[in-house]
């Protein structure tokens, strides 16, 4: 009932809208009802004396009353789409505002299919309950109200069949109306499923293709369709048993009705005319009856839905800026201070593990370590896209939770491991760096990204359409646009989750070449390749969630075993490069001296061909 009054409190301005709406069906009714007492007054008073003038002055009013009612009925239809499809715009608005405001950890408790649903199916449930639920729901009462107090008025002893009765009703409807909530509950959340195999198979479809998946994700898409059909008509088998339960007590009452009312009449206890506009009554109240009942049905579906829509409107966004937040970002140094972090709070093991790292302004840092071992979750805390569990992350001299995030992340630009391009032209795309840009400006990231070298070869250059998603481009563009877009921000940080690993090595030197000439900006970079930060001023070398080394590249070639087998690996130096392996390590030092000298000049490095070997499975862009 709380959220059912919540979502009502989303009508806004259509709260006006609504109550005409109900205002119009009261009246619709009310002139409706009153029809069969005039029916019973020209048969029981105008048949009986034959009065004439008697049957055309009710027959009028029966007419009046014929007439005004459907007047008000057709104006309520508008008044009542208005409030229900102005009620579905700003649930709609008000989920897709909310789900802005997430933080990273809040887009982790839902799956993007099922807000989906949510804003969507969901609301599109609420909105239709409204529209095809608002006359009956309002329509309903106030006949059976009206129609109850009208018959006791014409006869108060027939009327007692319908106390006996409705008990029975009541039973039968509380009964299925039980049974079938939980199961509305169940068929959004199979919606869910669908959508989630929908959306899947369609935003990897070339990987469907590529691996010719076509007849599993068929499979797939067919166990959860059939899922879904089979969901449904369990529900609405059960849902539309109201129907015969409501119609058996309808006929039964009207025949006891009958009986009572004939040996009433056998007896001169009733009118002929009185036990027709009773009759009337019966079945207005019946209809009533049947509104209410599917006025429940509509009110059950709407309550699972309203729900799932308020876990949305509720989920606690935990990331917020605070009271008097800082709006300007000092520096570009980073710390982190004895730094544990979990994505749930019921999670056994911490990813990382108490990292303490001093970065100083406009120095750059390499990231390196396995797969798993918590690189992105590292360098995420710093624009704070997730919080620490434990300890601090200090930025220009302040914790981040100190700023306003807007302010925190202007002056954090990341580029993210999975590259993400909109729907538009390569222009719109770089305005979301700097929404003020020049097209000079453009054109300079555009060269410190080496977006330069295929730009002109695109029909329209900065006006040339990406598609959505930037489909139109291969993934090394794509990356270097995603560089050109975070270098635009002119940031105090700039973070690259190893966002050039599928630009060939010689652009990827050129890229660094730019990069170093952004003076001031602290630069981290996640690399898999060991040229990308060797030239770094330390590299942090990560391991299962701890810092196992930072240093110097020349610094950890001669002491960190990690960074010595990572660095072998990728020049083919294989070998015992564990703790004691003296000879290994002499190997790879003299490696690495070579390395360092041809680092001063990262061009040439990049381009010569000891190094076209350094990382064979990522040397070519993608
Ligand atoms: N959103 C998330 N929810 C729960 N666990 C996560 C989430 N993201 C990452 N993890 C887990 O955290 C650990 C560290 O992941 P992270 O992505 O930081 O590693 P990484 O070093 O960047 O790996 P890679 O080099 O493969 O990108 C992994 O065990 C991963 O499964």
């Amino acid at each position: 009932m709380h959220e059912l009054r919540r979502i009502v409190g989303f009508l806004g301005q259509y709260r006006r809208d609504a109550v005409i709406g109900i205002l119009l069906v009261v009246i619709e009714s009310a002139f409706e009802m009153v029809i069969p007492i005039l029916m019973a007054d020209i048969i029981d008073v105008g048949v009986a004396t034959r009065d004439v003038d008697y049957i055309v002055r009710q027959g009028m009013y029966m007419g009046v009353c014929a007439v005004l009612s459907l007047v008000t009925g057709l104006m309520y239809a508008r008044f009542a789409a208005r409030a229900s499809y102005g009620l579905g715009a700003h649930l709609r608005a008000a989920e897709y505002e909310r789900v802005q405001g997430y933080s990273f950890t809040n887009l982790d408790h839902f799956e993007t299919s099922s807000l989906v649903t949510r804003m969507t199916t969901d609301v599109t449930v609420i909105q239709n309950a409204l529209n095809a639920g608002f006359r009956p729901m309002v329509r309903g009462p106030v006949m059976l109200v009206i129609g109850f107090a009208l018959a006791f008025y014409l006869n108060t002893e027939l009327a007692l069949v319908f106390v006996a009765v409705a008990p029975v009703m009541a039973v039968a409807l509380v009964l299925i109306v039980r049974h079938v909530g939980p199961l509305y509950g169940v068929l959004q959340r199979t919606v869910d499923r669908l959508n989630d195999v929908v959306q899947e198979m369609l935003t990897a479809v070339r990987a469907v293709k590529a691996y010719v998946r076509g007849d599993y994700e068929c499979e797939q898409f067919r166990r959860v369709n059939e899922e879904l059909a089979g969901t449904s008509e369990h529900t609405f088998r059960f849902a539309v048993l109201n129907m015969p339960v409501l119609y058996v007590s309808m006929y039964t009452v009207t025949t006891l009705i009958m009986w009572f009312g004939g040996q009433m009449i056998l007896g001169d206890a009733l009118a002929v005319g009185e036990l027709t506009g009773f009759l009337s009554y019966v079945m207005q109240i019946m209809n009533s009856l049947i509104m209410i009942s599917n006025v429940f049905l509509l009110l059950t579906r709407s309550l699972a839905s309203i729900h799932r829509i308020c876990e949305v409107l509720d989920e606690p966004v935990d990331l917020a800026s605070p009271e008097h937040a800082a709006t300007e970002v000092e520096d570009g140094s980073i710390e982190f201070r004895d730094v544990s972090f979990k994505y749930r709070a019921d999670a056994q093991a911490n990813v990382l593990e108490h990292v303490t790292l001093s970065i100083p302004a406009g120095s750059t840092v390499g990231v390196l370590g396995g797969t798993g071992s918590g690189k992105t979750t590292l360098v995420q805390l710093i624009p704070r896209l997730y919080d620490a569990t434990e300890g601090e992350v200090m930025i220009g001299g302040r914790n981040v939770r100190e700023y306003d995030v807007a302010a925190l992340r202007d002056a954090v630009a990341i580029v993210l491991q999975k590259n993400v391009l909109f729907s538009g032209t390569v222009r719109e795309n770089l305005l979301w760096g700097d929404a003020h840009a020049t097209t000079g400006e453009l054109l300079e990231a555009c060269r410190q990204a080496r977006v330069d070298e295929f730009l002109d070869r695109l029909p329209g250059g900065l006006d040339y359409d990406l598609g959505q998603g930037g489909v139109n481009v291969s993934g090394g563009q794509k990356q270097r646009l995603c560089i050109a877009r975070a270098l635009l921000k002119r940031p105090k940080v700039l973070i690259f989750d190893d966002s050039t690993s599928a630009v060939d090595m010689a652009t990827e030197a050129d890229i660094r070449s730019a990069l170093a000439s952004l003076t001031g900006v602290t630069k981290v970079i996640i690399a898999q390749r060991v040229s990308s930060v060797m030239e770094a001023d330390q590299i942090v070398v990560l391991d299962d969630g701890r810092v196992h080394a930072v240093g110097t590249h020349a610094e950890l070639l001669a002491s960190d075993n990690i960074y010595q087998e990572i660095y072998a690996s990728q020049t083919k130096q294989h070998g015992p490069c564990g703790d004691g392996g003296a000879a290994a390590q002499a190997g790879a030092v003299q490696a690495a001296d070579a390395l360092v000298g041809s680092a001063a000049s990262p061009h040439e490095e990049a381009t010569s061909s000891s190094h076209d070997q350094l990382d064979p499975s990522k040397g070519g862009e993608r």
